[in-house]
């Protein structure tokens, strides 16, 4: 049932919130160091989808399996430590701990990790170095622009070698000049480090930085990768 070769496949998730389905037996997967736009209209169950991937909300069937685990079995437990040490997130709304340093949100996932104070803080600043915003490592989130507060973020996805980062509307909020520098940052940090990442996008211009596109359409997915 898995494709061959995958990182994380998901097959025939369903999901409804009360009497309206969110997912409708929805297939997907996506292989090491992958780069997948997920597309479709508002309210299609794109971020449904994602979650459900990411272990965030559980499907009420349908299977998921990740580097060859069933995540359908995982207890709440273990599905945490799993988001913890092996997948890294970017939301629409940088989503930065407002009483934390931006120095200080980069550092935090490993610093969850058991990482020395010291070792996160060198860490962090590398990454805030690689995305350009070194300048804001000592300033609060909210003293910082959008487009700063994405790309450090980014910087907190990224940190801690994820094998995957999900990243829904990741640009949303921001001009498309940041916006294209973002995604520009976001795939080539992902890409060097061998990291796939999932993104959620209503726009072309940022599935552009995919390698693949799939399309969610009333909460069915058609991959043509996963044979069914
Ligand atoms: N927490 C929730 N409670 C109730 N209904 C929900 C919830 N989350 C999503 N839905 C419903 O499930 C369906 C799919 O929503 P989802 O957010 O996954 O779509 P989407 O494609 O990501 O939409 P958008 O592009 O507008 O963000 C929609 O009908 C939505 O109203």
């Amino acid at each position: 049932m898995t494709p061959a070769g995958s990182l994380l496949a998901a097959h025939d998730l369903r999901k409804a919130y009360g009497s309206t389905p969110a997912l409708d037996g929805a297939s997907f997967s996506v292989h090491p160091g992958e780069v997948v736009a997920v597309l479709g209209p508002s309210g299609s169950g794109k971020s449904t989808l994602l979650h459900c991937l990411a272990g965030i909300v559980v499907p009420d069937s349908g299977t998921l399996t990740y580097a060859g685990r069933d995540l359908s079995g995982m207890s709440d437990a273990e599905r945490s430590s799993l988001r913890r040490g092996d997948f890294g997130f970017v939301f629409q709304f940088g989503q930065l701990v407002p009483e934390l340093t931006c120095l200080e949100n980069v550092a935090l996932p490993l610093r969850l990790n058991g990482v020395k104070r010291k070792q996160a803080a060198r860490t962090a600043l590398e990454w805030l170095e690689r995305l350009e915003v070194d300048d804001t490592a000592a300033k609060r989130p909210g003293e910082v622009s959008g487009g700063q507060g994405q790309r450090v973020a980014v910087a907190r996805a990224l940190v801690a070698s994820p094998k995957v980062v999900f990243a829904d509307e990741p640009t949303g909020a921001l001009d498309s000049l940041n916006g294209e520098r973002v995604m520009e940052l976001l795939t080539e940090s992902a890409r060097s480090a061998g990291t796939a990442v999932v993104l959620v996008t209503h726009e072309a211009r940022v599935a552009a930085y995919s390698d693949r596109d799939i399309v969610v359409r009333d909460g069915r997915v058609r991959d043509p990768e996963f044979a069914v």
